[in-house]
């Protein structure tokens, strides 16, 4: 995939002509999926390519710089799901103060710059100083075609990253994965514990030091997946102060099902599919081990019947199935 950085004063000449989406796309749910499936069909029709159109960074760090963001997705994640989804280009329109106040017209013309032959946008995509451009306006122009695409529902309202993110940060993943399709995840590195997994308890677990910008399920325990390199795993995932141990500060730790691999300083992947149970203040270890091995057993159930989303997950972010 062509991955190009562009600042809006100084478009090369280098793009092919394109189908292109255009939005901030955190999360790629299934309303943001139909628009790169409609811009397939268009682009195959015409025999041309399908690129995604992004804005970096987010328009709120430009708007309200002192407001510390949380998002569905890094950047790097958006460009390997475009990439997975179908798409041949990632372009990253740098957002500025500059960029935020073009007029609807200047902005046109950037997307013609770009070679832009259609663009396909969702039915409230809005750009623009002020907001001033909108799906009305993109249709009056006639520097290149426009295709909108109409609100893509659940439960009658339309799907949408600030609909998902209280729903994970409620813990409510598995209603937030309904409505992308896949699972869940964040990405981090594996750092050290206390060690008492893999000692007092014999159940050895994994310690995600998380990328900053991800939103963070709600403490408790989670049936999931973790990926290590090319390959996804099952898991389930604890978030929490391990109150049994009075620990201070929350980790992010997973247990991964059939595993026994060093992980440290390893790059990897946690996927919150459904909450199991809240972390619990157990009397001793021993009711805290009986727990586990209970709960070893909850999420090899839950997972194997959720096979569909599970395929998903791993076709979306590259991975193969290990189960
Ligand atoms: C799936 C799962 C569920 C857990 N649930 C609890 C819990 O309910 N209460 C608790 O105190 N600790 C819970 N733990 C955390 C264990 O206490 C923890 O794995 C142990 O302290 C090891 O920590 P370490 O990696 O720092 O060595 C859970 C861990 C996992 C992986
Ligand atoms: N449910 C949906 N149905 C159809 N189109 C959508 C839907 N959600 C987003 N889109 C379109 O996808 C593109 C990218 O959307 P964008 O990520 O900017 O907004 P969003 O998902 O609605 O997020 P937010 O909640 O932050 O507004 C836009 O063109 C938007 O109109």
């Amino acid at each position: 995939m062509n991955i190009i950085r562009i600042n809006h004063k100084h478009i090369p000449p280098v793009f092919n002509k394109t189908v292109a989406c255009i939005g901030y796309f955190d999360g790629f749910h299934k309303g943001h999926q139909q628009l790169v499936k409609q811009a397939i069909e268009i682009a195959q029709k015409k025999n041309i390519d399908v690129s995604i159109i992004t804005f970096d960074p987010d328009p709120w760090h430009i708007f309200k710089p002192e407001m510390k963001l949380y998002h569905l997705m890094s950047l790097s994640d958006k460009i390997q799901v475009s990439k997975s989804l179908g798409a041949q280009n990632f372009y990253i329109l740098t957002f500025t103060k500059d960029f935020a106040a073009l007029s609807a017209d200047q902005f046109h013309d950037v997307l013609h710059q770009m070679n832009i032959d259609t663009l396909v946008c969702g039915f409230d995509f809005q750009y623009g100083c002020k907001n001033a451009g909108n799906v009305e306006t993109l249709k009056k122009q006639n520097l290149f075609d426009v295709v909108v695409v109409d609100s893509i529902n659940e439960d009658n309202k339309k799907i949408s990253s600030s609909r998902i993110e209280p729903m994970i940060l409620e813990g409510n993943v598995y209603d937030a994965n309904h409505m992308t399709g896949y699972i869940y995840s964040i990405h981090g590195k594996i750092v050290h514990g206390f060690k008492r997994g893999s000692t007092l308890l014999n159940i050895p677990t994994a310690n995600l030091l998380v990328d900053e910008e991800y939103v963070i399920p709600n403490t408790g325990v989670y049936a999931g997946c973790v990926s290590v390199d090319d390959t996804l795993y099952y898991a389930m995932i604890n978030i929490g102060k391990n109150p049994t141990f009075e620990n201070e500060i929350q980790t992010i730790e997973a247990h991964i099902l059939n595993f026994d691999q060093d992980l440290y300083e390893k790059e990897v992947r946690f996927y919150f599919y459904k909450k199991i149970r809240d972390e619990k203040k157990f009397k001793n270890i021993d009711e805290l081990k009986d727990q586990l091995v209970s709960d070893i057993k909850t999420t090899q159930n839950i997972m194997t019947s959720s096979n569909e989303v599970v395929k998903n997950t791993a076709k979306t972010w590259d991975k193969k199935l290990f189960m």
